[in-house]
This record gives structure tokens, C-alpha cells and sequence, in this order.
């Protein structure tokens, strides 16, 4: 779809901005460019609109050169999100998401209606679309930005740290909802961050970039994690490389064991006797409230008393999360919910650790078998 073929950037002055970078980027698939500051991803991000050119090397989209083409056209045909939104001050956020669509020549209602839309889409409320942005928060400018740049349904989006001036919680959000946002849409996004983390969670394919411009290595997250090629791409991928790869391992086989619950409406009851060293509270509807430990359990009467709970995890979620919750539980036993959050029962820390060696193992033959 987007073809780099030995593109260099040099914007004079004597080192590389960009040295000879060859890569392909999948249709329909999410692209990180990663690394250091000043390695390169942002101009490599804005050759592709031609909003900076290169020294050298082509770009092709779709076999096309774009060389040839229009660069106000070419921009047009792709969105373009950055890290400050962009977002024009005066003009209202609807007025916002629908400027590219009517330089397009779309109708004023049309426009209007579709930015309303858009607005859903990227999760916000419709009340939002009058206001303007500096009235909004940093994450919902964010969103407004997604949305201006999916207005004109370009195949394209090009997105330049678009997460990065959020704080961490709001940050997560926007990174699902864009997750969400790509099982639907199926655009071909490339996507700039020097976060590692934030690279591995998006990308179906990471390009690590080194200090000079240099692609250092190019390839699935999992892989990357797994089998960095050189000592910059391990040092820049991090010393607990190894714990992050199990968010690429399916904890679908982990074993869920019965939990015995209580109601919190029940706590009060003092008929109510707990047997297990830790039994679970749950609201009417069955999701997980706290935990009540044995020694404590004369003394737990509401919701206020229960010893608070780690993370959860969904059934189906990665080994990652199912060690987590596990790890993170006070009474050791991951908390295991169903889509509507409802407990379904725990895991066991140990459990986990023996897929995960189990799956170890497994691999170990497996290269083993292909290297003979
Ligand atoms: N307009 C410009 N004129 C001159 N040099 C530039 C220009 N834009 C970028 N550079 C230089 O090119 C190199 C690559 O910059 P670029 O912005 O592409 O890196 P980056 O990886 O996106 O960095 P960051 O993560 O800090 O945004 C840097 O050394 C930078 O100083």
C-alpha cells in the first residue's frame, strides 16, 4: 500500500534526517514508527503526505509515485493527527471535523451531519460539537482530532504522537478506542510515538528506528520483543521485554476455578458465615466488589470494609493480564470476569507460570525443529 524504496532525508547541515529507508506498509493495518528523538519518524510520517520531501528515493501509494502527484490532493486523501490537536480555536468543534469536507466540496448539511456522526464515533457527546476547544479537555481535543481526520474517510491516517500530551489513564482510553475504532474501519494508519509500550500495544508491525535515521529492525511486535536484532533495538525495547511479550500469549487455556462468593447486600446479615480464606464480594448483578478474608469476616458489614481487589481479567484476555491479576489480587487469585464483568471465577498465579514455560518449551522445539 505505502512504499518506501531507499528514501533519505537531508535537511543540509550535513547528517541524515532519514538515511535510506526501504519498508512496506500493509493495507488496512496499523504501522508504529518508534525510537529516540531526532531518529527520524516524523519526517518519515510526512513524506508520505509530502509534506516534507525527500533528498532521495521514492514513495509509492497504491504502485503510484507520489511524486507525481498533487501535494494538496495527496493530503486530502489522508488524515493527519498530531500531538497538540490542531484544532482551529475560533470554529466550534463540529465547524472543526467537518473543514476538510467541505474544502471537498460536501454540502454544509451533509457535512454537519456526517461531523455529528463522527462525533459518536470517537466516543464523545453530541452537546460537545458546540463548544470549542479550548473548552474541552486534552484527551476529548484528542478525540476531536481523530475525528477531523476521519471526516473525509480518507484510506490513509497519518498520526504523529497523538497520544503523548495526555496523562497516562486518558492515554490508555484513546489507545482502545483507537483499537476499536481500526476493527471497523480497517484504514492503513501509521502511527509516530517514541513510547515502546504504546508501540507494542497498536502496532500489527513496529519500525524500530535508530539515532541517524537508520531502520533498525522492522517486524511484528511479538517478534521484537522476542528476537531484537541488534544491542540497540534490547536496549531500546527495555529489560522487561520478556513480561511484556506475554500480552501476545493467549491466556485461553489457563484454568478458571469456582470462587465462593458473597453478596455485598448480605455483609450486614451476621446468618451469613464465610468458609474459604478469602471469599469475594460481589454487587446484586455479580461483579466483583472486594474480597473478604476469613480473619476479617465479622468485621466486614459494607461495601466500605472489604479489602479492595487487583485488576481483573477477562476470559480470553492475554497470560499478561491473567499473572497480573493474580499478582495484583490480595488473596492471590486473579479475578476472572465475563464480557459484562461479571465473575466467572479465579486463576492462580502458579497456573499461569506453568503455561507460560509449558508455551516456553514448546517454541524451543519448534525452533529447534526448523533450525535442523
Ligand atoms: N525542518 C527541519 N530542518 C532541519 N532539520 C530538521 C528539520 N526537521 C527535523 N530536522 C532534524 O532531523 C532529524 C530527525 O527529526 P524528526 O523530527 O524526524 O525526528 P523524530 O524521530 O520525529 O524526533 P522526535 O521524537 O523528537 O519528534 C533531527 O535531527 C532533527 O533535528
Amino acid at each position: 500500500m505505502i512504499q518506501f524504496r531507499n528514501v533519505s532525508k537531508n535537511y543540509g547541515g550535513g547528517t541524515a534526517a532519514v538515511e535510506n529507508l526501504s519498508m512496506d506498509i500493509d493495507r488496512g493495518t496499523i504501522t508504529v514508527l518508534v525510537g529516540p528523538s531526532g531518529c527520524g519518524k516524523t519526517t518519515s510520517l510526512r513524506m508520505i503526505n509530502r509534506m516534507v520531501e525527500p533528498t532521495s528515493g521514492t514513495i509509492l501509494v497504491d504502485g503510484q509515485d507520489i511524486g507525481g502527484q498533487r501535494a494538496s490532493e495527496l493530503r486530502r486523501s489522508m488524515g493527519y493527527v498530531m500531538q497538540s490537536s490542531g484544532l482551529l480555536p475560533h470554529r466550534t468543534v463540529l465547524d472543526n471535523i467537518m473543514t476538510v469536507p467541505r474544502l471537498n466540496g460536501v454540502a454544509r448539511t451533509a457535512a454537519r451531519k456526517r461531523a455529528a456522526e463522527l462525533l459518536d464515533v470517537v466516543g464523545l457527546a453530541p452537546a460537545l460539537g458546540k463548544r470549542y476547544p479550548g473548552q474541552l479537555s486534552g484527551g476529548q481535543q484528542q478525540r476531536v482530532g481523530v475525528a477531523r481526520a476521519l471526516a473525509a474517510d480518507p484510506p490513509v491516517l497519518l498520526m504523529d504522537e497523538p497520544f503523548s500530551a495526555v496523562d497516562p489513564v486518558v492515554r490508555h482510553e484513546l489507545q482502545e478506542e483507537l483499537l476499536r475504532l481500526q476493527r471497523d474501519l480497517a484504514k492503513t494508519i501509521v502511527f509516530v510515538t517514541h513510547d515502546i509500550d504504546e508501540a507494542t500495544i497498536l502496532g500489527d508491525k513496529v519500525a524500530v528506528f535508530a539515532t541517524g535515521g537508520r531502520l533498525a529492525q522492522y517486524a511484528a511486535p511479538e517478534e521484537i520483543l522476542r528476537a531484537p536484532v541488534d544491542d540497540f533495538v534490547a536496549g531500546f525495547v527495555g529489560r522487561d521485554r520478556g513480561f511484556r511479550r506475554l500480552s501476545f500469549q493467549d491466556g485461553g487455556g489457563v484454568q478458571v476455578h469456582p470462587i465462593e462468593t458473597v453478596r455485598v447486600s448480605r455483609l450486614a446479615d451476621p446468618s451469613v458465615s464465610v468458609d474459604s480464606s478469602w471469599t469475594l464480594a460481589v454487587d446484586d448483578d455479580g461483579r466483583p466488589q472486594g474480597w473478604v478474608p476469613r480473619a476479617m469476616q465479622d468485621t466486614v458489614r459494607s461495601a466500605q470494609d472489604l479489602v479492595p481487589g487487583g485488576s481483573l481479567y477477562r476470559r480470553g484476555d492475554s497470560l499478561r493480564r491473567a499473572l497480573d491479576a493474580a499478582l495484583s489480587a490480595p488473596s492471590g487469585l486473579g479475578v476472572t470476569v465475563d464480557d459484562d464483568g461479571r465473575v466467572l471465577g479465579v486463576v492462580q498465579a502458579a497456573e499461569v507460570l506453568e503455561l507460560i514455560e509449558e508455551a516456553r518449551l514448546d517454541r524451543g522445539r519448534t525452533d529447534h525443529n526448523t533450525a535442523v
